[in-house]
């Protein structure tokens, strides 16, 4: 997903989501007293999230460092909110080997909303959000989705041989968590794995209703990385094709243009957890060994 602008004006879901986390968490999270905090948040595409809903949590002294894989999201967000020295965007690709020397290491806080299931190394990436906050201590607030009917949408256009071209390699855009039988259960032991050994991890069961064809079809539009690959003049096709599918799974309610619906149950994953510090009696640790650290506050 590349296209800045058509997410920054389809992005009601993962507004309200994030909206409603934070909201929640604002006062769980660990705020320095000297009100120096330092904040990374992974995934930020356009940046209004960050913008909207982290930021105002952020002390007046606080640093801001939204991230995102995708240079054009990055630009788009500089472009649009880059007006203080402290709040910059930079690209970081969260499933990376090796994070930035200027990254590591560095921060109080690592946000993230609608990013993670978008990446396949879910331990890898986990690692580097566990690398990101500072060895004295940090925390992380997580919100993804296990799963989504978007996904088995996908499928079923893949098996139309005239979309199946371009979607081949559909199963990397799928979360890596959608066939998991305990999503719950096997992000805390992720968590466990890279060393976070407070956490809390929760499986919401949501609803968002899009309003009309039009809504979810610009939704669709805004997240779909399929469409960049096929020519323009296909895409209302493709997009007619997908409305079609969300019916013969029975998510439509409503027959007229006008009181017409679409229901999309999901699941996302809500995960809040503490890196405690790097060292015992002096020592420094690497995980797993930070397991020995159980019941340190
Ligand atoms: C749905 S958007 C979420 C944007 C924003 N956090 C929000 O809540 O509106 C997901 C973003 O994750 C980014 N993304 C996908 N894979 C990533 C990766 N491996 N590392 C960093 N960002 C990634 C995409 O480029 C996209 O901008
Ligand atoms: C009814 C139905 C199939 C709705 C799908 C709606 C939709 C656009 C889901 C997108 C999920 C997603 C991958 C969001 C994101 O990454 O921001």
């Amino acid at each position: 997903m590349n296209q800045a602008s058509l997410y920054q004006h389809a992005n009601q879901v993962q507004r309200h989501d994030a909206k409603l986390i934070l909201d929640e968490f604002a006062s769980t999270m660990q705020w320095r007293s000297d009100g120096e905090d330092a904040l990374l948040d992974v995934g930020s595409g356009s940046g209004n999230v960050l913008m909207d809903f982290v930021k105002p949590l952020l002390p007046i002294r606080g640093q801001l460092v939204g991230t995102d894989i995708s240079s054009q999201m990055v630009h788009y967000a500089s472009k649009h909110y880059q007006r203080e020295e402290r709040t910059r965007f930079q690209v970081l690709d969260i499933g990376c080997d090796r994070l930035p020397e200027e990254l590591s290491g560095r921060f109080d806080h690592v946000t993230s909303f609608y990013c993670l299931h978008w990446v396949q190394n879910l331990k890898g990436a986990l690692g580097n959000i566990y690398n990101l906050l500072k060895p004295e201590g940090g925390d992380c607030l997580l919100a993804f989705l296990a799963s989504n009917p978007v996904y088995e949408v996908y499928k079923i256009l893949r098996a139309n041989e005239k979309w199946s071209t371009y979607m081949q390699d559909v199963e990397r855009f799928i979360s890596p968590l959608h066939y998991s039988s305990n999503p719950g259960e096997e992000f805390s032991q992720l968590l466990n794995d890279v060393g976070f050994v407070q956490h809390n991890v929760e499986i919401r069961n949501e609803v968002f209703v899009y309003e009309g064809v039009r809504t979810l079809k610009d939704n669709v539009k805004a997240i779909c990385p399929f469409l960049e690959r096929m020519p323009a003049d296909l895409h209302e096709q493709f997009l007619d094709d997908f409305i079609d599918i969300v019916i013969s799974m029975n998510l439509q309610q409503g027959e007229n243009n006008e009181d017409q619906k679409f229901l999309s149950p999901y699941k996302l994953v809500v995960a809040y957890a503490r890196k405690t510090p790097d060292f015992v009696n002096n020592v420094f640790l690497e995980p797993p060994h930070q397991n020995l650290v159980k019941g340190l506050n």
